[in-house]
């Protein structure tokens, strides 16, 4: 038996779950008339509605506890203050430095980082200024009008889905395209589409090692090249965002080009670092900055607020328990406001990357689940496919739908359509439609008694299913960054409940490492006995079909 599940908060909680497995929300609601007043929170701009879940006081309690029994504020604090709480790699977890708008020095041995932080943070804002006044231009003078973002995983999504939930802050001056698959098609088709004397490509990897980025940045100037550019001009084209100054130098770009970031910042974690300068590029540093503010507020909310009233902290533990005790496999996240569309899957990286292990800080296998599967896409759309299994699926799916009470380009139809189709899902999952509201509707259709009951079972909605609704003023960067550092520190948190390093990814290392092998296969230089009898198969399929002809 593991520590976790060994503890008496643990055992409470499975008692709790088995009570509340027999109650259902609707009869909550019914008997008490403040349960959506008593079960709401606000912090940094985000109002959140967790009425529609679970629980009740006993079990919040027992889950509070849970977090307590974990040393939940203990860890927290490690984390904030440095420590080296990424084992497996020796590192300190920081993303929260870059955002640090206090006084506080952050040390890392024994040095204030601060200081090298700040002097990103005015690098990318004196680029950025140059760039959209014209001033750095092209090596024929022509002003930068395109920007290529290169990069994969955390030096990507970030980026990509911020500027585009903040597509109405775009600046006018230049188009950010992002590229991240090594697919051929995918550059082809940005490089095809921009003139290469106002194009800047941003090049952005951390370890300056990935197959992926490399690659499309030999094609990229490779395509600067064909296309006139000299080796010497490359200087106003090429700058690269990375961690390992040696590598990006060795590769080709001068040394006053690169923006610098630490290995205590990770991929999924990164974003506030300059693997964001594409956003600052896009939408402005003052916006760029106002992202990081949004974070601040929302690290200061996760440090300072009692447990009970932590909006992050209470999120994990719901998470918690629908994982754990109810057997929920997934969790789902629905934005409706079309902007914010690509949030579902950068919560994905940020929870599947941090929190899909399955060994404890110990190296024990653990004997509970851990993270779920993050899924999800903007509404209403998905309410005409996938929102069939939440309703009635087999399975609990937690959901959070969010939406923003104000819209740019506000059009007060549409606008009110989405916020009664987002509040009329969350109320249809929780109340459900009885048998026998079923079976009434179905009186007077000129069916038999054991027809219409086969029909009223197939349309009984179960309800009591869970949903968190989060409402915001507007999407202001702001409170993107607050809205995304309260996923971080919810992963965070389970992570510290699971005792599990959210901070690695050998799983995935280990894909980086096997698809080098494999190309080595393909291009002819590894032997074939390095592969199982399957890739052996595979890989002769492919030389076959790409043999000279
Ligand atoms: O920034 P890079 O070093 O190129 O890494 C890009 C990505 O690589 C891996 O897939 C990691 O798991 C991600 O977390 C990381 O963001």
């Amino acid at each position: 038996m593991s520590v976790l599940t060994s503890l008496p908060e643990w055992k409470k909680l499975s008692e709790l779950a088995a009570t509340v497995k027999n109650a259902h929300m609707r009869d909550w609601f019914a008997q008490d008339a403040n349960r959506a007043d008593k079960m709401q929170l606000e912090a940094c701009g985000i109002f959140l509605d967790y009425s529609k879940n679970r629980v009740n006081d006993d079990a919040l309690k027992g889950l509070f506890d849970l977090a307590r029994a974990c040393k939940l504020e203990t860890l927290r604090d490690a984390m904030f203050a440095g420590e080296q709480i990424n084992s497996t790699e020796g590192r300190a977890v920081l993303h929260t430095a870059l955002r640090n708008f206090s006084d506080r020095k952050v040390l890392v041995d024994g040095e204030d980082v601060m200081p090298e932080v700040h002097a990103t943070l005015a690098k990318i804002e004196a680029f950025t200024a140059s760039v959209h006044s014209g001033e750095h231009k092209g090596y024929t003078g022509k002003p930068i009008k395109h920007i290529v973002a290169i990069g994969i995983g955390g030096s990507f999504l970030g980026p990509k889905i911020m500027t585009e939930a903040l597509k109405p802050h775009t600046v006018e001056a230049v188009k950010v395209h992002f590229v991240a698959n090594v697919d051929g098609c995918h550059i082809h088709d940005v490089l095809s589409s921009v003139d290469f004397e106002e194009t800047l490509v941003v090049m952005s990897s951390k370890s300056f090692s990935t197959q992926e980025t490399l690659q499309n940045t030999l094609t990229a100037k490779d395509w600067f090249l064909k296309s006139g550019g000299t080796q010497e001009d490359i200087a106003k084209h090429f700058v690269a965002v990375s961690s390992n100054v040696k590598a990006a130098t060795e590769f080709g770009i001068s040394a006053d080009n690169i923006f610098p970031m630490w290995d205590w910042v990770g991929g999924r974690y990164s974003l506030w670092s300059a693997i964001g300068l594409p956003i600052s590029l896009a939408l402005g540093f003052e916006n760029f900055k106002g992202l990081l503010e949004g974070a601040f507020d929302m690290d200061t909310h996760f440090t300072t607020a009692p447990l009970e009233e932590n909006m992050p902290v209470l999120l994990a533990l719901l998470g918690v328990w629908y994982r754990n005790f109810f057997d929920a496999q997934s969790h789902v996240l629905l934005p409706y406001y079309h902007y914010l569309r690509g949030l579902p899957a950068y919560v994905q990286q940020l929870d599947m990357e941090s929190n899909g292990k399955e060994v404890t800080q110990e190296g024990e296998n653990v004997d509970y689940p851990t993270g779920p599967i993050i899924w999800g896409s903007e509404g209403t759309n998905g309410q005409h496919s996938f929102h069939q299994l939440i309703h009635q699926g087999s399975g609990v799916i937690p959901a959070d739908f969010m939406l923003p009470l104000n819209v740019p380009n506000q059009d007060d139809t549409h606008h009110a359509m989405l916020a009664s189709n987002c509040f009329g899902q969350t109320q249809a999952l929780m109340q459900g439609k009885t048998f026998e509201e079923c079976y009434a509707d179905l009186d007077g259709k000129g069916l038999d008694d054991a027809e219409r009951k086969r029909l009223a079972a197939h349309k009984t909605m179960p309800g009591n299913k869970p949903s968190n609704t989060f409402l915001f003023d507007s999407l202001t960067p702001k409170t993107l960054g607050a809205l995304v550092a309260m996923y971080e520190h919810k992963v965070f948190v389970q992570g510290v409940i699971w005792n599990l390093n959210s901070f690695d990814q050998w799983g995935v290392e280990l894909g980086k490492v096997l698809g080098n092998q494999v190309l080595a296969g393909i291009q002819g230089e590894a032997d074939k006995d390095n592969f199982d009898a399957s890739t052996q198969q595979l890989i002769a399929k492919f030389r076959a079909a790409n043999a000279p002809k």
